[in-house]
Protein backbone atom coordinates (compact mmCIF):
# COMPACT_ATOMS: atom_id res chain seq x y z
CA UNK A 1 0.00 0.00 0.00
CA UNK A 2 1.46 3.58 -1.00
CA UNK A 3 2.07 6.11 1.77
CA UNK A 4 -0.90 8.56 2.50
CA UNK A 5 -0.46 12.25 1.13
CA UNK A 6 -3.27 13.24 3.70
CA UNK A 7 -4.38 10.89 6.23
CA UNK A 8 -6.84 12.56 9.15
CA UNK A 9 -8.44 10.35 11.76
CA UNK A 10 -10.35 11.16 14.41
CA UNK A 11 -11.92 14.26 13.36
CA UNK A 12 -14.29 16.29 15.39
CA UNK A 13 -15.19 19.68 14.41
CA UNK A 14 -17.15 22.62 16.28
CA UNK A 15 -18.85 25.71 15.63
CA UNK A 16 -19.96 27.37 19.11
CA UNK A 17 -21.56 24.56 21.06
CA UNK A 18 -22.34 22.69 17.64
CA UNK A 19 -21.00 19.86 17.37
CA UNK A 20 -20.34 18.98 13.41
CA UNK A 21 -17.73 16.33 12.65
CA UNK A 22 -17.79 13.30 15.21
CA UNK A 23 -14.74 11.11 14.59
CA UNK A 24 -14.35 11.25 10.62
CA UNK A 25 -11.19 9.07 9.72
CA UNK A 26 -10.68 10.07 5.79
CA UNK A 27 -7.57 9.35 3.60
CA UNK A 28 -5.82 10.45 0.30
CA UNK A 29 -3.16 8.84 -1.31
CA UNK A 30 -0.54 10.08 -4.05
CA UNK A 31 -2.31 10.72 -6.93
CA UNK A 32 -5.32 9.12 -6.04
CA UNK A 33 -9.40 10.57 -6.86
CA UNK A 34 -11.51 10.66 -3.43
CA UNK A 35 -15.02 11.22 -3.54
CA UNK A 36 -16.94 12.94 -0.63
CA UNK A 37 -20.44 12.45 -0.84
CA UNK A 38 -23.67 13.21 1.81
CA UNK A 39 -27.07 15.39 1.55
CA UNK A 40 -27.07 19.16 2.48
CA UNK A 41 -25.64 19.66 5.87
CA UNK A 42 -23.51 16.47 6.32
CA UNK A 43 -20.68 18.17 6.89
CA UNK A 44 -18.51 17.30 4.15
CA UNK A 45 -17.55 21.62 3.57
CA UNK A 46 -16.61 21.11 7.33
CA UNK A 47 -14.72 18.42 6.68
CA UNK A 48 -12.36 20.53 3.84
CA UNK A 49 -12.41 23.28 6.10
CA UNK A 50 -11.08 21.47 9.13
CA UNK A 51 -8.40 19.89 7.28
CA UNK A 52 -7.45 22.68 5.57
CA UNK A 53 -7.00 24.60 8.98
CA UNK A 54 -9.64 27.16 8.66
CA UNK A 55 -12.17 25.75 11.15
CA UNK A 56 -10.03 26.30 14.79
CA UNK A 57 -12.59 24.49 17.28
CA UNK A 58 -11.66 20.82 15.91
CA UNK A 59 -9.86 17.49 17.71
CA UNK A 60 -7.94 14.68 15.88
CA UNK A 61 -4.99 13.78 13.74
CA UNK A 62 -4.37 15.08 10.61
CA UNK A 63 -0.94 14.26 8.53
CA UNK A 64 0.19 15.54 5.01
CA UNK A 65 3.01 13.14 3.60
CA UNK A 66 3.15 11.88 7.21
CA UNK A 67 4.05 15.84 8.77
CA UNK A 68 2.04 16.29 11.73
CA UNK A 69 -0.41 19.20 10.34
CA UNK A 70 -3.38 18.50 13.10
CA UNK A 71 -2.81 22.54 14.27
CA UNK A 72 -1.46 24.23 10.86
CA UNK A 73 -2.74 27.48 10.14
CA UNK A 74 -4.22 27.05 6.40
CA UNK A 75 -1.20 28.91 5.06
CA UNK A 76 1.03 25.79 6.40
CA UNK A 77 -1.28 23.76 4.54
CA UNK A 78 -1.24 25.70 1.23
CA UNK A 79 2.95 25.05 1.30
CA UNK A 80 2.08 21.42 2.03
CA UNK A 81 1.29 21.13 -1.46
CA UNK A 82 -2.58 21.09 -0.08
CA UNK A 83 -4.82 23.18 -3.10
CA UNK A 84 -8.33 24.16 -2.47
CA UNK A 85 -10.95 25.53 -4.80
CA UNK A 86 -13.63 26.90 -2.14
CA UNK A 87 -17.30 26.41 -2.75
CA UNK A 88 -18.17 30.25 -4.45
CA UNK A 89 -14.65 30.61 -6.20
CA UNK A 90 -12.52 33.16 -4.32
CA UNK A 91 -10.76 35.22 -7.20
CA UNK A 92 -9.56 38.75 -6.60
CA UNK A 93 -12.31 40.71 -8.43
CA UNK A 94 -10.53 43.95 -8.80
CA UNK A 95 -7.72 42.22 -10.66
CA UNK A 96 -6.95 41.28 -13.94
CA UNK A 97 -7.30 37.36 -15.39
CA UNK A 98 -3.36 37.64 -15.66
CA UNK A 99 -3.22 39.36 -12.48
CA UNK A 100 -4.70 36.75 -10.73
CA UNK A 101 -2.96 33.79 -11.85
CA UNK A 102 0.69 35.05 -11.69
CA UNK A 103 0.35 36.24 -8.43
CA UNK A 104 -1.12 32.75 -6.94
CA UNK A 105 2.20 31.27 -9.19
CA UNK A 106 4.73 29.26 -6.97
CA UNK A 107 6.88 26.37 -7.64
CA UNK A 108 6.06 22.86 -5.85
CA UNK A 109 7.52 22.00 -2.45
CA UNK A 110 10.42 20.01 -4.91
CA UNK A 111 11.13 22.70 -7.06
CA UNK A 112 8.44 21.95 -9.91
CA UNK A 113 6.98 24.91 -11.99
CA UNK A 114 5.66 23.10 -15.30
CA UNK A 115 2.21 24.23 -14.58
CA UNK A 116 3.10 27.39 -16.76
CA UNK A 117 0.98 30.33 -17.24
CA UNK A 118 0.76 29.03 -21.09
CA UNK A 119 -0.22 25.86 -19.53
CA UNK A 120 -3.03 27.10 -17.52
CA UNK A 121 -3.95 28.94 -20.08
CA UNK A 122 -3.58 26.40 -22.75
CA UNK A 123 -5.80 24.16 -20.54
CA UNK A 124 -8.67 26.67 -20.28
CA UNK A 125 -8.87 28.44 -23.62
CA UNK A 126 -11.44 30.89 -22.12
CA UNK A 127 -9.34 32.43 -20.07
CA UNK A 128 -6.63 32.65 -22.28
CA UNK A 129 -9.51 34.79 -24.54
CA UNK A 130 -10.15 37.09 -21.50
CA UNK A 131 -6.43 37.58 -19.70
CA UNK A 132 -7.15 41.59 -19.13
CA UNK A 133 -10.31 41.61 -17.86
CA UNK A 134 -10.87 41.95 -14.45
CA UNK A 135 -12.05 39.26 -12.35
CA UNK A 136 -15.08 40.17 -11.55
CA UNK A 137 -16.13 40.81 -14.94
CA UNK A 138 -16.08 37.15 -15.29
CA UNK A 139 -19.10 34.72 -15.56
CA UNK A 140 -19.45 32.13 -12.46
CA UNK A 141 -17.87 29.91 -15.08
CA UNK A 142 -15.18 32.00 -15.76
CA UNK A 143 -14.49 32.28 -12.09
CA UNK A 144 -14.69 29.00 -11.78
CA UNK A 145 -11.99 28.10 -14.25
CA UNK A 146 -9.76 31.02 -12.73
CA UNK A 147 -10.34 29.65 -9.52
CA UNK A 148 -8.77 26.66 -10.29
CA UNK A 149 -6.26 27.42 -12.75
CA UNK A 150 -4.68 29.90 -9.61
CA UNK A 151 -4.49 26.85 -7.50
CA UNK A 152 -2.69 24.69 -10.60
CA UNK A 153 -0.27 27.72 -10.68
CA UNK A 154 0.61 26.81 -7.04
CA UNK A 155 1.84 23.37 -7.75
CA UNK A 156 0.07 21.14 -5.37
CA UNK A 157 0.14 17.20 -4.78
CA UNK A 158 -3.79 17.29 -4.21
CA UNK A 159 -6.59 20.01 -5.00
CA UNK A 160 -9.75 19.73 -2.85
CA UNK A 161 -13.17 20.78 -4.65
CA UNK A 162 -15.98 21.84 -2.53
CA UNK A 163 -18.66 22.21 -5.35
CA UNK A 164 -16.84 23.18 -8.02
CA UNK A 165 -19.61 23.17 -10.79
CA UNK A 166 -22.56 24.16 -8.36
CA UNK A 167 -24.81 26.94 -10.07
CA UNK A 168 -23.14 26.61 -13.76
CA UNK A 169 -24.92 26.11 -17.14
CA UNK A 170 -24.29 22.53 -18.42
CA UNK A 171 -21.82 23.48 -21.36
CA UNK A 172 -19.16 24.48 -18.39
CA UNK A 173 -20.16 21.92 -16.61
CA UNK A 174 -18.70 19.74 -18.68
CA UNK A 175 -15.54 21.76 -19.38
CA UNK A 176 -14.65 21.62 -16.03
CA UNK A 177 -15.50 18.12 -15.32
CA UNK A 178 -13.16 17.89 -18.56
CA UNK A 179 -10.50 20.20 -16.53
CA UNK A 180 -10.67 17.80 -13.36
CA UNK A 181 -9.78 14.96 -15.44
CA UNK A 182 -6.84 17.14 -17.02
CA UNK A 183 -5.60 17.65 -13.64
CA UNK A 184 -6.17 13.81 -12.51
CA UNK A 185 -4.47 12.38 -15.69
CA UNK A 186 -1.32 14.90 -14.85
CA UNK A 187 -0.84 13.00 -10.99
CA UNK A 188 -2.75 15.44 -9.41
CA UNK A 189 -4.68 13.95 -6.58
CA UNK A 190 -7.84 14.96 -6.17
CA UNK A 191 -10.50 15.26 -3.08
CA UNK A 192 -14.05 16.34 -4.84
CA UNK A 193 -17.95 17.70 -3.33
CA UNK A 194 -19.87 17.48 -6.21
CA UNK A 195 -24.04 17.22 -5.79
CA UNK A 196 -23.99 15.23 -8.84
CA UNK A 197 -22.49 11.62 -6.83
CA UNK A 198 -23.36 9.70 -10.20
CA UNK A 199 -20.35 11.78 -12.07
CA UNK A 200 -17.94 11.66 -8.06
CA UNK A 201 -18.75 7.87 -8.84
CA UNK A 202 -17.66 7.88 -12.12
CA UNK A 203 -14.66 9.74 -11.47
CA UNK A 204 -13.40 9.10 -8.34
CA UNK A 205 -11.23 5.63 -7.10
CA UNK A 206 -12.67 5.76 -3.85
CA UNK A 207 -15.77 7.24 -1.92
CA UNK A 208 -16.51 8.33 1.52
CA UNK A 209 -19.82 9.62 2.76
CA UNK A 210 -20.92 11.22 5.49
CA UNK A 211 -24.32 10.90 7.11
CA UNK A 212 -24.60 13.41 10.05
CA UNK A 213 -20.66 14.42 10.41
CA UNK A 214 -19.66 10.66 10.48
CA UNK A 215 -18.15 7.84 7.58
CA UNK A 216 -21.60 6.26 6.95
CA UNK A 217 -19.88 4.63 4.09
CA UNK A 218 -16.07 4.11 2.32
CA UNK A 219 -14.57 2.01 -0.29
CA UNK A 220 -13.52 1.38 -3.96
CA UNK A 221 -15.48 3.89 -5.94
CA UNK A 222 -16.42 1.60 -9.06
CA UNK A 223 -17.99 -1.32 -5.96
CA UNK A 224 -20.38 1.13 -4.88
CA UNK A 225 -21.14 3.38 -7.78
CA UNK A 226 -25.02 1.91 -8.38
CA UNK A 227 -25.17 0.24 -5.50
CA UNK A 228 -28.66 0.58 -3.41
CA UNK A 229 -25.71 1.11 -0.31
CA UNK A 230 -24.85 4.05 -1.63
CA UNK A 231 -28.63 4.86 -3.00
CA UNK A 232 -29.55 4.72 0.67
CA UNK A 233 -26.98 6.56 2.53
CA UNK A 234 -27.51 9.53 0.03
CA UNK A 235 -31.65 8.92 0.21
CA UNK A 236 -31.81 9.08 -3.91
N1 LIG B 1 -20.16 28.71 9.84
C1 LIG B 1 -21.06 27.90 10.42
N2 LIG B 1 -21.55 28.18 11.65
C2 LIG B 1 -22.43 27.36 12.26
N3 LIG B 1 -22.89 26.21 11.73
C3 LIG B 1 -22.44 25.89 10.51
C4 LIG B 1 -21.51 26.70 9.78
N4 LIG B 1 -21.25 26.10 8.60
C5 LIG B 1 -21.98 24.97 8.58
N5 LIG B 1 -22.70 24.85 9.72
C6 LIG B 1 -23.58 23.72 10.06
O1 LIG B 1 -22.78 22.56 10.10
C7 LIG B 1 -23.46 21.45 9.53
C8 LIG B 1 -22.64 20.86 8.39
O2 LIG B 1 -22.58 21.83 7.34
P1 LIG B 1 -21.65 21.65 6.05
O3 LIG B 1 -21.74 22.93 5.27
O4 LIG B 1 -20.34 21.17 6.48
O5 LIG B 1 -22.42 20.50 5.30
P2 LIG B 1 -22.29 20.01 3.80
O6 LIG B 1 -22.36 18.53 3.85
O7 LIG B 1 -21.09 20.63 3.17
O8 LIG B 1 -23.62 20.55 3.18
P3 LIG B 1 -23.91 21.48 1.91
O9 LIG B 1 -23.86 20.56 0.75
O10 LIG B 1 -25.27 21.99 2.20
O11 LIG B 1 -22.84 22.55 1.89
C9 LIG B 1 -24.83 21.96 9.11
O12 LIG B 1 -25.73 21.67 10.13
C10 LIG B 1 -24.63 23.45 8.99
O13 LIG B 1 -25.82 24.13 9.26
Amino acid sequence: MSASLLHASGIHAWYGSSHVLHGVDIEVKPGETVGLLGRNGMGKSTLIRTLLGHVKQREGHIAVRGQDMSRAAPHQVARAGIGYVPEGRGVFPNLSVRENLVMAARPSREGRHDWTLDRTLATFPRLAERLGHLGGQLSGGEQQMLSIGRVLMTHPDLIILDEATEGLAPLIVAEIWRVIGDIRASGIATLIVDRDYRKVASQADRLVVLQKGQVVLAGDAPALAGSSELAACLGV
